[in-house]
């Protein structure tokens, strides 16, 4: 199986030896697996949930473009997948930055032949402390990466995404947009936000081609989530409305995120799926 890596940086093109093959294995050839021949793109894909679902994509057949904002991680994150023999094509990209998400579009463009599958994961929570004492500063960071930028990159991406047929959008929401985390005040209305932004967009784009769908995780080992886990009393807490009794990897997210991505899914849209070890319904 060909498998090829791209390393691409703004302004500074790196055509390391892989990049013409990763251009064929975009464009299908020698690609297996469900999502053969599709190119997936996942922001904030270097460490946590985000690498785990680039990992399982690209294990599936997909042609990856991973992205964060650290030069450093997007090289190590393309360097893993790469050992594994994954097509990959990676690039710095800050969502905040509406120059970082217009490269990253014209990136996989150019280099991948157009993106089939979305997936908003990249998010931040620089604060933990009560709503109302919460700076203008730190809602602007919160709401441009968690909520804007989803709704900003898609909407650079979606013409290009319907010219090439069936494509899924998959926006990575929280638990706490159902039971808010005391003191995550504004991350917990983002994440409430992106429900309401998937549900909406589902509606408009429903005679397109492209599916909208949540992924919804509940507690889930990351360093992102080291508050919480790592607090004893919150996790015995947690626990007992807990059904599942252990804490969620991020590959428990990667697999939904596939199948929403695979034909199995094509006829799933407008849903938030929670992957937390209990459900909200019980
Ligand atoms: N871990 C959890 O328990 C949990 C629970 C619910 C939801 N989530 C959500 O899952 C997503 C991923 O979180 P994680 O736990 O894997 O965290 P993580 O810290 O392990 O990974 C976050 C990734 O996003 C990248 N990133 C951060 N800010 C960025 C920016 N401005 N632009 C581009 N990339 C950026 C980081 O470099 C990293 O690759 C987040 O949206 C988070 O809100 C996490």
């Amino acid at each position: 199986m060909l498998r090829a890596v791209a390393w691409v940086q703004r302004g500074l093109f790196h055509p390391c030896a892989g990049l013409s093959a990763a251009l064929k294995s975009s464009s299908g050839i020698d690609q297996k697996g469900i999502l053969a021949n599709r190119v997936a793109m996942v922001t904030g894909s270097t460490s946590g949930i985000g690498f785990a679902i680039a990992w399982r994509l690209a294990q599936d057949g997909a042609h990856m473009v991973v992205s964060s904002w650290k030069p450093q991680n997007v090289d190590r994150a393309v360097a893993a997948l790469q050992g594994e023999g994954l097509s990959v094509t990676g690039t710095v990209c800050h969502v905040g930055k509406a120059e970082d998400w217009e490269w990253l579009v014209a990136t996989a463009l150019e280099h991948c032949g157009g993106v089939d599958f979305l997936v908003c994961n990249a998010g931040v929570n620089p604060l933990v402390g009560s709503t109302l004492g919460t700076s203008k500063q730190v809602w602007d960071k919160i709401l441009n990466v968690n909520v804007k930028a989803p709704a900003l990159l898609l909407s650079q991406l979606l013409p290009h995404m319907e010219k090439r047929g069936r494509g899924a959008v998959i926006l990575v929401s929280s638990i706490s947009a159902y039971i808010p985390h005391v003191e995550l005040g504004a991350y917990n209305i983002s994440k409430t936000a992106l429900l309401g932004l998937m549900r909406t967009l589902a509606m408009e784009l429903a005679p397109k081609p492209i599916l909208m769908n949540c992924l919804v995780p509940g507690i889930i080992k990351t360093d992102f989530s080291k508050i919480l886990h790592q607090n004893e009393a919150f996790w015995n807490l947690s626990k007992e409305s807990q059904k599942v009794q252990r804490i969620g990897q991020p590959e428990d997210c990667a697999g939904l995120v596939s199948f929403l991505c695979s034909p199995d899914a094509s006829y799933i849209t407008g849903e938030s799926i929670v992957v937390a070890g209990f459900s909200l319904r019980l």
